[in-house]
């Protein structure tokens, strides 16, 4: 038996309300003034899974209603349910059917399997992994890749694979100093990787790492027992061989390892990502690190140092390989581990952990918690202190962010229960940057005079950011055709090429790229010294983010803005069309509650991009308004993580009409399915509540048949 689910739909359930019969929703309740920027997903590349499962995504809400009474009719989707490849989450399926052998992770060639590092990430990683935040999808919102969940899967081991080509070398003014455990985890992890395991924390770290494991263990034990200066510049020095910390980083790291929560905002490429693995390699137990992109956490996974073992779980992993990293997790093996924000929609998550102890969260580009700031993302609202603790017992958390807004780091304390005095902030902009706004009747001439000044013209590594992919196309050709070689960056050019640019301009080879917000996440360049705004930037964060591309290496860098009337009432107008109107909001909430979608005690389903359409809202503010129906004072629903909703049948062994006597739940998809050529095609939420059993069992029960060649 095959199946295959296709349809793009959401996950509704009823259980019952934290409240009990709730109010029905005043309107002026739901009315939302705001709604995260943001753009339609790209179309998403085609499932390379297994191919007798293919699912397609959909909100995976499982929505509570809040009395029982209120209900009026049973679900009925199935209107909704169109064909979408899969942009959903992968591994919430995968994990229940997906019955394709383990893959094992594959050595790359000639190389010696002593000689990998701990984080190494195996073959089936891209071979071109994109550099450190690097926008996947539409420009302009980075946190998308990780809903859709697509994009190429990796697998991800505690392992380094030699030396990394120049583009995905870290950024750093300075070459990249080696740490001690770099150097010797090059010679051997794998082989000690058996006796490992019964080696305490500290042991483990000390001794795969080479280093001289009783003075690495005295270091962790003398800074975990007294956070001082010199314990922890002692452990600084061992593990990463920097010899003084910067701005901002003791302080954040003495409060993490004395459990007070902090949030710390550093620009970008200040060494935020130490302040969560030093306080990691002191405490006790695993240090949780939630990151809204795939590509982040990779990365981040790749420059742990290699006496720090991380792990990843994310949306594009196998079964298999999440399986594999849950185990070590289990083993004790994995000191910190990355996860998308999404899993902490999964029980099933959540219960992994069970006696494993957190020694606190890490929240990297914290400010997705703001709905206020730059990149909302409606999963983080469920990294609040409360459901941590509840969940989680965790008491701990470290909030990081590059930019954010006053109103948006009040949000970010406010959910993450972080004292106002735990508040770390350096100054975001470097004082080697010079700021300059030019106001401009003729941006093309004026871009033209300005590169070509006496000032600026020698300036050795440019990048000019344009607003619209267009505009990179028509400055590009402009300057090219006056004499100024440059190339056009966006998200709309193909990888490779996207990545040879980056790539060229890192070595510089590319004097000049004219590119949109597309380019810059995770540019591991430090002499950076000319940034044109051709466009205005959308907010002051994201003008400060791209300021802060330039001058890394401390030299005097220029940052020029060309400010026209035109440009800016065009994006003040783009601002409100992402709106949302309290009509719509209703509508919603009417055909949630007052049509019946919920049911109590079932899982119903609404399919996200129809619905999108529907109520003419994004599916990040669909997704948000069910997130705050979820999480606000009363409980009126429960979302589920995302799951394909049309699910196709085929029987291969025993003819369907045979197992239905012996089976209720064959007999039941018989009767509500479609069929379609031989295969039997049914919704998911709809036979799994007339059977009266869940989603997931009804998948694992199905899973069984298969495993039983039916
Ligand atoms: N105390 C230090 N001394 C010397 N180098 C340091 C120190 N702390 C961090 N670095 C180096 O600074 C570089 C940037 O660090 P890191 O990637 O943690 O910055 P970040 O703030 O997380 O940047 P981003 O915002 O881009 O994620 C790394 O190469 C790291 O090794």
């Amino acid at each position: 038996m095959d199946s295959d689910s296709d349809s793009a739909a959401s996950h509704v359930s009823s259980t019952p309300p934290r409240i009990p019969n709730p109010k029905p929703f005043p309107r002026s309740q739901h009315k939302r003034k705001s709604t995260p920027k943001s753009q339609p997903f790209p179309s998403p590349p085609p499932s390379s899974g297994d191919p007798s499962i293919n699912s397609l995504h959909g909100l995976p809400l499982k929505i509570h209603r809040s009395s029982s009474s209120d209900h009026h009719r049973s679900t009925s989707f199935s209107t909704l349910f169109k064909a979408r490849r899969p942009a959903f989450d992968p591994s919430d399926l995968q994990s229940i059917v997906d019955l394709s052998p383990p893959k094992k992770p594959t050595l790359p060639e000639r190389v010696d399997p002593s000689k990998l590092h701990r984080n190494w990430i195996p073959s089936s990683a891209p071979p071109e992994l994109p550099q450190k935040r690097l926008r996947f999808s539409s420009e302009g919102n980075f946190v998308r890749l990780n809903i859709n969940g697509y994009g190429r899967r990796y697998s991800f081991k505690n392992g380094r694979k030699g030396k990394k080509p120049l583009r995905f070398r870290k950024r750093s003014g300075k070459p990249r100093t080696k740490s001690a455990g770099e150097n010797e985890i090059e010679m051997g992890c794998l082989e000690e990787e058996e006796e490992e395991s019964c080696l305490g924390d500290s042991q483990m770290q000390g001794r795969s790492s080479g280093l001289d494991s009783g003075r690495f263990e005295e270091a962790i034990v003398a800074a975990r027992e007294d956070p001082s200066e010199v314990n922890l510049l002692e452990l600084l020095r061992l593990v990463y061989g920097h010899s003084s910390f910067r701005d901002g980083q003791l302080e954040a790291i003495q409060k993490v390892v004395a459990g007070e929560s902090t949030m710390l905002v550093l620009p970008t490429g200040a060494g935020k990502s130490l302040c969560y693995q030093l306080p990691a390699l002191i405490l006790p137990g695993v240090t949780l690190v939630v990151s809204p992109l795939v590509a982040l956490m990779v990365d981040q996974l790749k420059h742990l140092p290699s006496v720090i073992p991380g792990g990843l779980l994310s949306s594009n992993q196998t079964n298999e390989e999440a399986s594999a990293t849950l185990d070590k997790l289990r083993e004790g093996k994995i000191k910190v581990l990355f996860v998308s924000p999404e899993r902490f929609l999964n029980e099933g998550f959540l219960s992994v952990f069970g006696s494993t102890i957190i020694s606190f969260v890490a929240v990297d580009e914290a400010h997705c918690i703001s709905e206020w700031s730059h990149n909302f993302r409606p999963s983080y609202l469920r990294l609040r202190a409360s459901i941590l603790r509840a969940k989680l017992n965790v008491k701990c958390m470290l909030a990081m962010t590059a930019t954010a807004t006053s109103k948006t780091l009040q949000e970010i304390m406010r959910a993450l229960e972080i004292p106002a005095v735990n508040l770390i902030q350096t100054c975001q902009i470097r004082d080697n940057i010079q700021l300059f706004v030019i106001s401009s009747g003729n941006r093309l001439k004026d871009l033209l005079m300005l590169m070509k000044s006496s000032s600026l013209v020698d300036k050795q590594s440019v990048i000019i950011y344009c607003k619209f992919q267009v505009e990179t196309d028509m400055v590009t050709k402009y300057l090219c055709d006056n004499n100024i070689l440059a190339k056009g960056y966006h998200s709309s050019l193909p990888a490779r090429d996207r990545n040879r640019i980056q790539e060229l301009f890192c070595s510089n080879k590319i004097r000049v790229v004219v590119a949109t917000v597309a380019f810059g996440m995770g540019l591991d360049k430090s002499d950076v010294d000319l940034v044109i705004h051709y466009s205005l930037p959308e907010s002051l964060e994201e003008y400060v983010q791209k300021t802060g591309r330039a001058g890394r290496d401390g030299r005097l860098s220029f940052c020029h803005l060309l400010l026209d009337d035109l440009t800016y009432y065009k994006l003040r107008s783009l601002l409100y069309s992402d709106g949302v109107d309290e009509y719509a909001i209703n509508k919603l909430l009417c055909e949630i509650f007052s049509d019946g979608i919920v049911q109590d005690g079932h899982a119903s389903s609404l399919v996200k991009e129809s619905a999108s359409r529907k109520f003419d809202m994004k599916e990040e503010v669909l997704l948000t308004i069910l997130t705050q129906l979820e999480l606000g004072d009363v409980q009126y629903l429960h979302l589920l993580p995302q799951l394909n909703v049309t699910c196709t049948l085929y029987f291969h062994k025993t003819p369907p009409d045979l197992l239905s006597k012996k089976d209720i739940l064959i007999a039941t998809i018989m009767k509500k399915s479609e069929t379609k050529q031989g295969y039997f095609v049914f919704d998911i939420p709809t036979v799994a509540n007339t059977v009266g059993i869940t989603p997931t069992d009804l998948l694992n029960k199905l899973k069984n048949l298969k495993l039983l060649g039916n």
